[in-house]
């Protein structure tokens, strides 16, 4: 399979900027927190308060295996890389790119969000202990775009121009 997997932390960028990568390479693109949400018929914040963590990750390993068709980009969610079995297959899969940015720009993006329970789950100090515990796996993509005081413009730009010239797939 020939997939492109974005990962990165809550707010790196993911989905906003699989969606414009997505259009400019006239790709599909599937995202898996939306997947996991239009297959149970429950938002996030809801499978986190009546399931728990744990199911939901259960749900993120299961539909991670499960995503329709092979040439396209997979946008994840920002904890998918925790689960080794998640990180091992996404390798197997296709290209991780990983969308790395600074803590502070990331509280940034968010500040005004609702929709994350693990934002709401932990003050800031947490939610830094989190993103630095991620890092390693984070890195371990096949290529890291740091997007820190970078628009989505030109990080759409910088991975268009990485794919053309490295293509996961023959054009
Ligand atoms: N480079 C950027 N510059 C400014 N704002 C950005 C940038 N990238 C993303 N944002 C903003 O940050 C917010 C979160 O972005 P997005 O939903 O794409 O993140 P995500 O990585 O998919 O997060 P999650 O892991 O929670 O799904 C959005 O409001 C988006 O417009
Ligand atoms: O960082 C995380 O663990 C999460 C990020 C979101 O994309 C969602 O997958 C969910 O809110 C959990
Ligand atoms: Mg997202």
């Amino acid at each position: 399979m020939q997939r492109i997997y974005l990962t990165g932390f809550m707010g790196a960028g993911k989905t906003t900027i699989g969606q414009c990568l997505a259009k400019r390479l006239g790709l599909s693109m599937i995202d898996t927190d939306e997947y996991i949400e239009e297959q149970i018929g429950k938002t996030i914040k809801r499978i986190f308060a009546e399931e728990g963590e744990a199911a939901f990750r259960q749900y993120e390993r299961e539909f991670l295996r499960a995503l329709p068709l092979d040439k396209i980009i997979v946008t994840t969610g920002g904890g998918i890389v925790i689960q080794k079995e998640n990180r091992d297959w996404m390798k197997r899969t296709g290209t991780v790119i990983y969308l790395h940015c600074e803590f502070a720009e990331l509280l940034k993006r968010l500040e005004h969000d609702d929709t994350r329970p693990l934002l709401s789950q932990h003050h800031r100090q947490g939610l830094e202990e989190l993103w630095q515990q991620r890092l390693p796996y984070y890195q371990e993509a096949d290529w890291i775009i740091d997007t820190t005081g970078q628009s989505i413009e030109q990080i759409v730009d910088e991975i268009t121009k990485m794919i053309k010239n490295d293509p996961p797939w023959k054009y």
